[in-house]
């Protein structure tokens, strides 16, 4: 066995153990943990910030894009803004232990079901800091233990705040094995991760289509998706065209690099005229490149051509495909074949239209006049979220604790046997 498979085994077994632990450990000490973590988080926020630094001089140093960079970069708002999710997540209630559907068979034993942490859970995330503080928060409120594999160009920060969670956790008793980060950027750790099963109980991969194909392909741990948004928004014939604009606006702008930034816009011809030029003149104006198809280019002039590859594109910055359709069905056709399942929505007044988008389209969350930068488990008042699921199985959508658990049956007997 090589160095880097060793390591990830001892991880695992260490991660095994630390979930056990945890199922015969005082359930409080979850949120004395999580509050003490937040508390640690804001007072050694200058060390997790020089930490940051070193990995934004390596990510300068390499060039990297400004979508990566924008993950990347934690401020003393965003360390703040890390420590509020741990004492947000401190505060949601416990969801281990809950029993459910309690009921008593003719036999005379009870049925039910009761809430349990999954195990050990693996997730391997990009560079984005916050997720290694609000993953490794969610896995312990739910009872998990994690694993968390981030992105090689967050390695020091990731370091740094796995240091100040594990100190934490050994403060208040509970096993530091709890929140584990690989450290090392070989991606044979990766792949090691996926091929333990006696360690790990699921995977989860948050990234682009070339981790989620490899996962996909070679775990032989269960694997919940977490793929990229190539989100739509539809302004329909009947919307308001001013609310649509808003939206379309928030939607793209409001942040460029997260996986739940609209990067499609389609317009009903009825009201192309009506809503582009003015719509596209707004994107233009706050720097975002239009791609468009030949009738958007038509009504925005600085609109460039659209190839096909851009349909099935996320740009993750401030670019956007613009496409006029002949209605809500041509819409959805090509929400269907280009999108990724992740978040869509329709602007429109119209009941029925709205119905049927909710009913037809087939991704995670489907919105009625809303941004699609909605998709989010805080938004959605999960308190926090380990990513958004693209899968169907377990959980879809946002996850957070909820989805961090499954139920087990229990049978309560008072000496029953079967006849
Ligand atoms: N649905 C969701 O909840 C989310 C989706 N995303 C999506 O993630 C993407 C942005 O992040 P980006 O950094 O580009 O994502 P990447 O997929 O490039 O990287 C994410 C992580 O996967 C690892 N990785 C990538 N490819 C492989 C591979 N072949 N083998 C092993 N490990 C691999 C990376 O490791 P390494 O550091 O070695 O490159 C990194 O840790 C976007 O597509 C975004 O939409 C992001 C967040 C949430
Ligand atoms: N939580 C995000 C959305 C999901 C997400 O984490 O995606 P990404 O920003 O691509 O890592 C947000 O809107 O803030």
């Amino acid at each position: 066995m090589d160095d880097v498979t060793a390591y990830v085994q001892e991880l695992g077994r260490t991660a095994r153990e630390a979930a056990r632990q945890m199922n015969r450990l005082d359930p409080g000490l979850k949120d004395k943990a999580l509050l003490a973590m937040a508390d640690r988080i804001e007072a050694e926020k200058s060390d997790i910030l020089a930490a940051n630094r070193e990995d934004l001089e390596r990510a300068a140093s390499e060039g990297l894009d400004a979508a990566l960079v924008d993950r990347l970069e934690l401020n003393e708002d965003r360390v703040s803004a890390m420590a509020d999710g741990l004492r947000q997540v401190a505060g949601l209630p416990d969801p281990v232990g809950a029993m459910n559907d309690l009921s008593m068979r003719p036999s005379g034993i009870q049925v039910g079901k009761m809430r349990v942490p999954l195990g050990v859970i693996g997730i391997i995330y990009e560079s984005r800091p916050n997720v290694t503080a609000d993953a490794a928060a969610l896995c312990l409120k739910s009872g998990n233990a994690a694993i968390l594999r981030g992105g090689k160009e967050a390695i020091s920060s990731n370091r740094a705040i796995s240091h100040i969670m594990r100190t934490v956790l050994a403060e208040v008793g509970l096993p530091e094995g709890v929140v584990s980060v690989v450290d090392t950027p070989d991606r044979a750790a990766v792949g090691a991760l996926l091929g333990m099963p006696e360690h790990v109980d699921i995977i989860i991969p948050r990234g682009g289509k070339g981790l989620i194909e490899r996962v996909a392909a070679e775990s032989r741990v269960p694997v919940i998706k977490h793929l990229e948004g190539v989100c739509h928004t539809y302004i329909d014939a009947d919307a308001d065209l001013d609310k649509a604009a808003d939206i379309a606006v928030n939607a793209k702008t409001q942040r460029y690099g997260t996986c739940n930034t609209m990067e499609t816009l389609l317009v009903d011809a009825a009201v192309a005229g009506a809503v582009l030029p003015g719509l596209g003149e707004r994107f233009l104006d706050a720097g975002v490149e239009l791609r468009g198809c030949p009738r958007t280019r038509e009504l925005v002039s600085g609109a460039k051509e659209a190839g096909e590859e851009d349909w099935a594109t996320e740009y993750l910055g401030p670019i956007l495909a613009v496409k006029v359709v002949d209605g809500l069905d041509a819409a959805m056709n090509h929400i269907a074949a280009y999108g990724s399942g992740h978040n869509d929505a329709i602007v429109t007044e119209n009941y029925t239209s709205a119905r049927r988008f909710l009913r037809e389209v087939d991704s995670s969350s489907v919105m009625v006049n809303a941004s699609s930068r909605f998709a989010d488990g805080y938004e959605y008042g999960l308190g926090a979220e380990i990513g958004i699921s693209t899968d169907k199985l377990h959980v879809r959508g946002p996850v957070g604790l909820e989805g961090l658990t499954t139920e087990k049956f229990v049978v309560l007997g008072s000496g029953q046997t079967r006849g």
